[in-house]
Parts: structure tokens; sequence; C-alpha cells
């Protein structure tokens, strides 16, 4: 595995870079459209002045060839509880195996960090997903699948950081899990609080949760033939949804992109 992506490697070297009139030349302006806005161009965002975009001089397309596959972000969203963060983590540890160039961003975690300043607001969770969502749009720009796991219960904040990204550079995964199975796991203890009143605003309880209407995918707690599901199974689901349409470097196959696939 690590000899091919050596090889792999040096043909993209080879390919994009070495020679370097053509990069200096042509290659500049080439590049300017695989970044977010005209090159030159002066903006007002926000509250900052005279912000100029920045031309990178590696196309998205070039680390995508690097490491062999299509930057993607999978979002998953659903009740806490419902299995997102073990799902996100047994896909990853399987693209892994796979030589396959991952991240994580994990409600819980990130709000150690980057989202430490945020409560459980509408506003704060709004601004939690759209920070995610934008952090999540600069790793797939750089090629990298990207695995998101927030509750993310606002259609319109879904909504908002889908349509930040390029088409099919986002796949909402909604594990639609009955908020009684995800009351009877309740693993932290925090439905038995929400119940008791110990904690406001939680989401299912006494905060809403807006079921996404077109998801790429759909995740269910038992499958067709009404069997429960592992993590595995669900996570195998999606590994061949990404594949079958070209994500992982594999051939794209004839698949309908306009029914949600279920899992
Ligand atoms: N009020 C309230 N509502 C929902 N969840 C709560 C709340 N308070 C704390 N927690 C814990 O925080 C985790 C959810 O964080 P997220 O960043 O995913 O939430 S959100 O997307 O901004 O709604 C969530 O983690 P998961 O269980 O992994 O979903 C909970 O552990
Ligand atoms: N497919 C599954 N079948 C049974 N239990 C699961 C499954 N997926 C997750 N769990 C369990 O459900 C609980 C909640 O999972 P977790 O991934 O933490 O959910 P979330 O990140 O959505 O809050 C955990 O105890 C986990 O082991």
């Amino acid at each position: 595995m690590l000899a091919n992506a050596a090889r792999r490697l040096g043909q993209t070297l080879t390919r994009s870079l070495l020679p370097m009139e053509a990069l200096a030349v042509g290659a500049l302006q080439q590049q300017a459209a695989v970044t977010s806005g005209p090159a030159g161009a002066v903006y007002n965002v926000g509250k900052a002045t005279n912000i100029k975009f920045h031309d990178g001089m590696v196309p998205r397309e070039t680390k995508e060839q690097l490491l062999g596959q299509k930057g993607v972000v999978l979002w998953f969203t659903g009740l806490s509880g419902s299995g997102k963060s073990t799902v996100a983590c047994t896909l990853e540890h399987a693209l892994a195996a796979r030589g396959k160039m991952t991240v994580l961003l994990d409600g819980d975690n990130v709000r150690h960090g980057l989202n430490k300043n945020l409560g459980f607001s509408a506003e704060d969770r709004e601004e939690n997903i759209r920070r995610i969502g934008e952090v999540s749009k600069l790793f797939a720009e750089s090629g990298v699948i990207t695995l998101t796991s927030f509750i993310s219960p606002y259609r319109k904040d879904r909504e908002s950081v889908r349509a930040r990204m390029a088409p099919g550079d986002f796949l909402e995964c909604y594990m639609r899990i009955p908020i009684e199975v995800c009351e009877q796991r309740d693993p932290k203890g925090l439905y038995k609080a929400a119940r008791a009143g110990k904690i406001k605003n939680f989401t299912g309880i006494d905060d809403p949760y807006e079921e996404p209407l077109s998801p790429e995918l759909v995740v269910d707690a038992k499958d067709e033939a009404g069997n429960m599901q592992s993590a595995e199974d669900m996570a195998a689901t999606i590994m061949q949804y990404l594949e079958a349409r070209g994500y992982l470097g594999a051939p794209a196959a004839e698949a309908s992109d306009s029914e949600a696939a279920t899992a």
C-alpha cells in the first residue's frame, strides 16, 4: 500500500510539478479557478475591510491525485445517542485500512477547543455548525474525506453549510434512530438528566430536531429484513456509497444520485 502511494505521489509530482515553466506561466491562471474568489478582487467581509483572496499554487485536483481520493464532507446528523460518533469512527477506521486520508470532527471534542465559547442556545448551535461547516469545507477542498458528527438539529443551519459547498462535496447522512432507542441507550445519562429537568434545551426533549428532507444517506436502526444493524453494517453501507460514486478513487458506478441510499 505504501509502495503504491509513493508511486502515485511520484507520478503526480512528475505530472503536475516538474514542468516548472508550465506551472509558472499557464497553471497560475488555471489554478485561480480552484480557489474561492476572483484573483485580485477586494472585499468587505463582515467586520473586515480590504480582504483579498490569495490563490494557492497547488490545485485541489493535484491534492486529490496525491491522496488517491476525492475530498468530501460526510455530515452525520441525528439525535444524541443515535450512533453518529460510533459509526463515523468505525467508518474512519475502515477508510484508513483502505489507505484513505480522513479527518473526524466530533461535537463533544470540538466543543473542548474551537467552539468552547458556545453553549446550546439556538444562536450558539447555529454558530457551532457554521464554524464546523467552514472547517469541513477547507478539509474537503484539500482532498480529505471529512467526517463530521454533530447533532446539527436545525435544517436551515445544515442547508447553509451545504450551500457553501460545491455540488457533491456535502453528503448529509441522517442517523434515523427513534428517540426511544437513543433514550434507552443514554450512555452519558443525558436523557435522564434532561427528563429530570437538570439539563435544559436538550434536543428531542425540550429542543427540536428537524429531520433532513432530502439527505444523501439515511441510516436506520434495522435493515430491510428487520434485523438490527451493527455500527459495522452501517459503516459498510456508507463505504459502498462512497465507492460507487468515485470518492475513493474507484470508477463511478451507475447509481442514481436522486435517491437517498438507506442503510
Ligand atoms: N442541551 C443539549 N442538547 C444536546 N446535546 C447536549 C446538550 N447538552 C450537552 N449535550 C452534549 O453535547 C453533544 C452535542 O453537541 P453538538 O455540538 O453535536 O450539538 S449541536 O449540533 O450544536 O446541536 C451531545 O453529544 P452526542 O450525544 O454525541 O450527540 C451531548 O453529549
Ligand atoms: N449500530 C448500533 N447498534 C447498537 N448500539 C449502537 C450502535 N451505534 C452506536 N451504538 C451505541 O449507542 C450509544 C450512542 O452512540 P454514539 O456514537 O455515542 O451516539 P452519538 O454520537 O450520536 O451521540 C453508544 O453506547 C454506542 O455504543
